[in-house]
């Protein structure tokens, strides 16, 4: 890349008090989880697999997905080597490795994830959990923790319990906690006549999950609502209002998906009232298009705005951000990359702006020029430092990875089986 012009890029931003060096130094140790599940369209290697369910829908067919573990983790590797940083891997209970054994959900062990650990030591990586509950018989019907049948909800309790005690593991064998995360299917595809009954019977499900005593050093929980599903249009048991009171009364982080709001309701307005009452909180972005259909983010307004309200708001340890998007229909670790370098893209972005003088702005009532700046900033030489960063943190620069995903793609995935 041209050096000087980064310098003289890097001349625009120090004229604001904007130091580009420092700017780098704080990107370079921010993690995003990425989640393993954009490389199998979440379809895990259960030996008795289901169809994916719980309202969720992954489209197209791209060839060359992964259909083992160690495909998956292969891949992983080519996208981390494109994305500057160092990040987390998020797994599903669905990736658990059992030997060619059936092993339910209810009985799986940190033993299950014992390669997955191997290997993110291997990579220095942390490690996240999710429980699943979706893609099972006990789960046909759409009700998990807020089933009317007992039995079922006391299947879907020890799965969770059993995933924290994974978690728990994954932190200490990694030495930083892992989020655990809590996400039900549960609701009604049309109107309910009563809504009451499952939210209590899911406090009461929740509340016989996190009785179980797990080393909070080491696992971190979240719960994630939603406003509807495919099936469950109507009404979800878990939804923004339920899962953000519960955690505010049991110590809970509340993980926001930005594509489980109104369509015209974006999560970036939500992120400073959070972090009033709340010292951490944790984040799925993704990109819903007329729906939460998980689309790979890209680098629009509503990303850009996560960015600036993470770090203007001085929260760059305290917003966990992790990713969930799944697209079949390009290659899939073309969509890591291109997702999870638009997620520090945004960082570096909101990173290179004059927060404080914004501010004081706004609060001199200076409502001109703060929208004069803000608007022009959009146009200051960014790609030339992103690239630089890029260069910087030992990544391909500009568009070159898709060179890296192409060969990949053909010496390594068009291969492949199915
Ligand atoms: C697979 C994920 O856990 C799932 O997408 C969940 O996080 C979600 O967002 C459901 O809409
Ligand atoms: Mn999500």
């Amino acid at each position: 890349m041209n050096h000087e012009y980064f310098e003289q890029a890097k001349k625009q931003y120090e004229k604001w008090g904007i130091s580009i060096e420092e700017a780098f130094e704080k990107l370079k140790n921010v993690p995003i989880s990425i989640h393993c599940w954009q490389g199998d369209d979440i379809a895990g290697f259960e030996t008795e697999q289901q169809e994916l369910s719980g309202g969720i829908d992954v489209t197209g067919n791209y060839p060359g997905k992964a259909t083992s573990p160690e495909e998956l983790r292969n891949d992983l590797e080519k996208a981390l080597s494109l994305i500057p940083g160092n990040h987390r891997i998020n797994l599903h209970a669905i990736y658990a490795e059992t030997d060619g054994q059936w092993v339910d959900r209810d009985k799986l062990e940190p033993k299950h994830f014992e390669y997955w650990v191997k290997w993110a030591k291997k990579h220095g990586l942390g490690l996240d959990f999710n429980p699943t509950l979706f893609s099972h018989p006990k789960a046909d019907d759409g009700l998990t923790l807020t089933h009317p049948d007992q039995d079922i909800r006391d299947f879907w309790v020890r799965h969770c319990i059993q995933s924290r005690k994974i978690g728990e593991y994954f932190g200490r064998e990694l030495g930083t906690p892992a989020l655990t995360n809590i996400w039900i299917p549960d609701g009604y595809k049309d109107i309910p006549s009563d809504r009451l009954t499952p939210r209590k019977r899911l406090k009461e499900s929740l509340d016989k999950i996190f009785d179980e005593n797990i080393a909070e050093t080491y696992n971190r929980d979240s719960v994630e609502s939603k406003l509807f599903g495919i099936g469950s249009e109507a009404y979800v048991v878990g939804s923004h209002e339920f899962y953000m009171q519960y955690a505010q009364q049991n110590q809970k982080l509340c993980l926001l998906d930005t594509g489980h709001y109104h369509p015209t309701e974006v999560v970036s307005n939500k992120l400073s009232s959070m972090l009033v009452f709340n010292d951490l909180l944790a984040l799925h972005v993704s990109r819903p298009v007329r729906w939460d259909s998980d689309h790979v983010i890209i680098f629009d307004d509503e990303l850009r705005e996560i960015g600036m309200e993470i770090v203007r708001n001085d929260a760059l340890d305290r917003v966990l951000i992790g990713l969930d998007f799944f697209d079949a229909s390009i290659n899939r670790v073309a969509a890591w990359a291109i997702g999870t370098r638009n997620m520090v893209k945004s960082l570096l972005y909101a990173l290179l702006l004059p927060h404080n003088y914004l501010k004081q702005l706004q609060e001199e009532g200076n409502f001109t020029e703060r929208l004069a700046l803000m608007e022009e900033f959009k146009t200051y030489p960014f790609g030339i430092i992103w690239d630089y960063y890029c260069e910087w943190m030992g990544v391909p620069v500009g568009e070159s990875w898709l060179t890296d995903v192409k060969d990949y793609e053909k010496n390594v995935q068009l291969k492949r089986e199915s």
